[in-house]
């Protein structure tokens, strides 16, 4: 155990204690500065509805109706925005400013690591850059509260079945947490809707303080492998970053160089993007009907569990191995193109590529490469290798192919290839580790909604019919989008 106390004392919180220092409790701090931006930004919005309500943003298409309302602008969203070309960009920072600017890991050797995934919690709940000592103070709360309920406990020692795939695990797991939700009691006490969003965060903060737990305990469960939930969360105890413990959990306490900024950079990378995601759209639609934040959260897993969104991931490894094994390692650019059109040809999508709204390589692929690529045994991983060289074939392919609007890699293209090379082989639990970091964003815009007081969700919807004798009269092409 000694390694594991050693390796878990990152940012010196311990150190910091034994000359005194007060660390200040920062999940108060964080939510003594919503209170102070909430009635800021909810005084702007009542004004912008009431001089400007009937303003139209754009016009609704009948292809967006019908195609997925891509590009649809129907949805209010604080923590980040998305730029079609550059990427995300959290209040306005993009991921290298959000790398330079937001408070780092401190590894075990002095050097200074990645940013922290509590430090973009801090910067997409409030809009500002925490200081280290607030960042501190955070992580100290999370961990002070990594515990999980024994009802909890129970369905991940054993009560589901270990062949459940490790999303419907994570899913369950986080909404049985609703047994003590403080926002579900609080609404059925009949507390102030103003009020609401204070039981909000506060439910938000012990699920993430629970999340590292839970997936520790679902990776246990599932494939008999790691420390699991218990030790987990007595090594958040122990002191040290959110991530730190979920590490050591899932390498089985064992230190990996690299690992743990690694996963810091994951967590810190996917933690938001912006409103319209299927994740991150299924946690506001549910929240909005005043389901607490762990069923809205659970909700959100569930999204994240389709193939075509977080499960991505997953299915990239299996993807890329599956050729690694077919083609040998020996395989040329022609071979790999040939199995790639084979793939299209079958009516399969190419995992990891493609995109939603973005039209360029995602800039997570890139940072998550940029890592790998400055890692030396990370570098010349064959399968790290593989996915970095597959870029420059199945792009060109996917424009042939001349269907996919965006025939670049996104992020779910590079995260299987890194994690697996730290030692966590099994697929299906990078979704798990996906779903850890997009509670960063989903619960801070429940708080959020709640503090402006969004109401319910409730688009109309039409039928073919109503879409037919709309256009009737208009000339052919007139609603090309
Ligand atoms: C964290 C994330 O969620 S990132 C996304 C992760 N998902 C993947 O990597 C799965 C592969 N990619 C895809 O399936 C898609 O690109 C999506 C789901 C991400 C985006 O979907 P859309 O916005 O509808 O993409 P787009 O407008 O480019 O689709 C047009 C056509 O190209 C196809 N296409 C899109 N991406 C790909 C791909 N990677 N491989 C093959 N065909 C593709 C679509 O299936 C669609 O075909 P259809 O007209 O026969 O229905
Ligand atoms: O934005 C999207 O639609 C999908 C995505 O990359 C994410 O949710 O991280």
């Amino acid at each position: 155990m000694s390694t594991l106390r050693t390796s878990i004392r990152y940012i010196n919180l311990r150190a910091a204690a034994a000359v005194g220092h007060q660390v200040r409790h920062s999940s108060q701090a964080l939510r003594a500065r919503l209170e102070e931006l909430i009635p800021q930004k909810a005084a702007r919005l009542q004004t912008l509805k009431k001089e400007y309500g009937s303003h139209p943003v754009q016009t609704t298409t009948i292809a967006q109706v019908v195609g997925g309302m891509r590009g649809m602008k129907a949805m209010l969203w604080e923590g980040s925005e998305l730029d079609a070309n550059e990427g995300i960009r959290f209040h306005g920072l993009n991921l290298e400013e959000c790398a330079e600017k937001l408070p780092k890991a401190r590894n075990v050797d002095g050097s200074e690591g990645v940013m922290l995934p509590e430090a973009m919690l801090w910067l997409i709940m409030t809009g500002e850059i925490p200081t280290t000592e607030q960042v501190e103070g955070l992580a100290k709360d999370l961990a002070a509260q990594a515990a999980l309920p024994e009802y909890t406990l129970k369905l991940l020692e054993g009560g589901l079945p270990s062949s459940l795939h490790p999303m419907t695990q994570l899913s369950i797991a986080v909404a049985s947490l609703n047994h003590d939700s403080k926002f579900a009691q609080a609404y059925e006490k009949g507390v102030n809707k103003k009020e609401l969003w204070k039981y909000a965060y506060e439910d938000s903060i012990t699920l993430l303080a629970k999340l590292p737990a839970i997936a520790a305990g679902v990776y246990k469960n599932a494939y008999g492998k790691g420390l699991g939930a218990r030790k987990c969360a007595e090594l958040a105890q122990e002191g040290g970053d959110w991530t730190q413990p979920l590490a050591l959990a899932l390498s089985g306490g064992e230190e990996r160089k690299g690992w743990a900024d690694c996963l810091r950079l994951y967590l810190a990378l996917h933690g938001d993007h912006e409103g319209g995601n299927v994740s991150a759209h299924t946690s506001h639609l549910v929240g909005s009907a005043l389901a607490d934040p762990f069923l809205s959260y659970s909700a959100a897993l569930n999204g994240l569990a389709g193939p075509l969104h977080g499960l991505a991931a997953q299915e990239v490894l299996t993807f890329v191995k599956t050729m690694h094994d077919a083609l040998g390692a020996d395989a040329s650019d022609t071979d790999i193109e040939g199995y790639l059109w084979d793939v299209l040809n079958s009516g399969r999508v190419i995992p990891g590529y493609g995109h939603g709204v973005l039209r360029k390589t995602d800039p997570r692929f890139t940072a998550l490469a940029k890592f790998g690529s400055s890692s030396p045994t990370l570098s010349s991983d064959p399968l790290f290798r593989l996915v970095q060289r597959l870029q420059a074939i199945a792009t060109p392919v996917l424009q042939k192919h001349g269907k996919t609007a965006n025939p670049f890699p996104n992020v779910d293209s590079q995260s299987g290839a890194c994690m697996q090379h730290f030692g966590l082989e099994e697929a299906p639990m990078y979704t798990v580790v996906f779903g850890v970091s997009r509670a960063l964003g989903c619960l801070s815009q429940g708080v959020w909604s709640r503090g402006l007081g969004l109401p319910i969700e409730r688009p109309k919807s039409v039928s073919l019919r109503v879409l037919e004798e709309g256009v009737k009269g208009a000339g052919a092409g007139a609603g090309q989008a």
